[in-house]
């Protein structure tokens, strides 16, 4: 299957009226309010041309509503929304350069599929001849040609999500946003979809606004990933960052494979914090100004930062029993009860030899280096 067969030819930036502009699309503080609940709490957010971002957060955070401000299906409260360099706060969302598309896929499901791609120039009133023709081009390279007489009642999940992307895409908006759209897709589906999805979209020149609650989708497909929580960005940067340097303890305990200790500073010694945690005192690098003794802070170290094998270099060591050994793909993680409650968790390649059993007390040690200070104490 490849719907890259023909490319997809897009040049935003030539449309009349528009300047080529840094930015494809720019929030500036937005806040959106339903009554007394806030929803979207002083977003701001630049996207360069051609990005894919991804907005990752749990149910209710406000990814959305974030997104829904930008198609113009709702106002925000206060703050601007710039399009292509272009104020657009107040544009109904057929004046915003931009498409849709949802996790449902809002086909039209009286239209057959090549009515339904066709819908977006028939808005524009663009001729019959040009509407044929583009339909036919789009068609082919989204390789859904053979269904174009079929409606949309007919078709599989793939198929259909297919003919949902080549409708928004027909008419070559410089954004594309996108609503859990492979949310009801199979899973064995998805990402063999998310593959063709990403090189599309780099071949296309859109920028995608991609929202999600999956980190292994986000962390796939975005260049730029912003994590949400309670109306708010934690923290916004490419898949790297976020999952190397979490900033604050809730983006750590969202991103799988963290391990996340809170505790109190308590001085600082050779360029180390010690924090005072409920497991005891540990110690993490610290590159900043270090928080005052008392402080309430939080660090992580991920699972696989983690040893059994522990030497002088690894001044962290916690004992603890392992109570569950599971499998992630290639990946053998050990869960060990803490004494604070949670549960510590140190990933070793699976193809390496097992060395701890199930019940077994073990230490387990980091180095200083491998922990990640958070910002703020969460
Ligand atoms: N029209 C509305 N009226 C009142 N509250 C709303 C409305 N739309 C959204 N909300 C509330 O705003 C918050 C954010 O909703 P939003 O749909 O943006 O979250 P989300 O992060 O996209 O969640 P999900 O992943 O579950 O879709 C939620 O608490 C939701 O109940």
């Amino acid at each position: 299957m490849d719907i890259l067969a023909q490319p997809i030819e897009v040049d935003s930036a030539a449309k009349p009226g528009f300047a080529r502009p840094q930015l494809d699309l720019e929030l500036r503080n937005i806040r959106k309010r339903y009554g007394d609940f806030i929803a979207v709490d002083g977003v701001s957010l630049k996207v360069r041309k051609g990005q894919f971002v991804c907005l990752l957060g749990p149910s209710g955070c406000g990814k959305t509503t974030t997104l829904r401000c930008v198609a113009g299906l709702e106002e925000p409260d206060e703050g601007d929304i710039l399009i292509g360099g272009k104020e657009a706060t107040r544009d109904p969302p057929w004046q915003r350069d931009i498409a849709m598309m949802f996790q449902d896929f809002a086909l039209f499901p009286h239209m057959t599929v090549a009515k339904n791609v066709a819908f977006g120039l028939e808005m524009l009133k663009r001729p019959k001849a040009e509407i044929t023709a583009r339909v036919d081009q789009v068609l082919k390279s989204f390789e859904i040609a053979a269904l174009a007489n079929r409606k949309p009642g007919s078709l599989s999940g793939g198929q259909r999500q297919r003919v949902a992307l080549a409708r928004a895409m027909i008419t070559e908006p410089r954004l594309l946003l996108l609503d859990e759209p492979i949310g009801a897709l199979d899973y064995s589906l998805r990402e063999t979809v998310m593959l063709e999805l990403k090189l599309l979209q780099k071949r296309s020149g859109i920028s995608f606004i991609w929202v999600t609650h999956d980190q292994n989708e986000a962390f796939s497909l975005g260049d730029l990933v912003v994590v949400m929580n309670h109306a708010r960005i934690e923290q916004m940067g490419t898949p790297e960052e976020i999952l190397q340097r979490p900033a604050t303890a809730f983006v750590a305990g969202f991103v799988q494979g963290n391990n996340v200790f809170h505790g109190r500073a308590a001085g600082t010694s050779d360029g180390l914090l010690a924090v005072d945690t409920a497991l005891g005192r540990f110690h993490v690098s610290s590159s900043g100004s270090a928080p005052a003794a008392g402080t309430a802070v939080s660090f992580s170290v991920r699972a696989e930062k983690m040893t059994d094998l522990v030497g002088d270099e690894h001044g962290n060591r916690v004992s603890a029993r392992c109570s569950a050994i599971e499998f992630f793909g290639s990946v053998r993680r050990h869960l060990f009860e803490r004494s604070d409650g949670e549960v510590l968790k140190y990933d070793q390649f699976g193809a390496q030899a097992a060395r701890i059993e199930l019940g077994q007390l073990v230490t387990i040690g980091w180095r200083a280096d491998d922990t990640v200070l958070h910002g703020m104490a969460g």
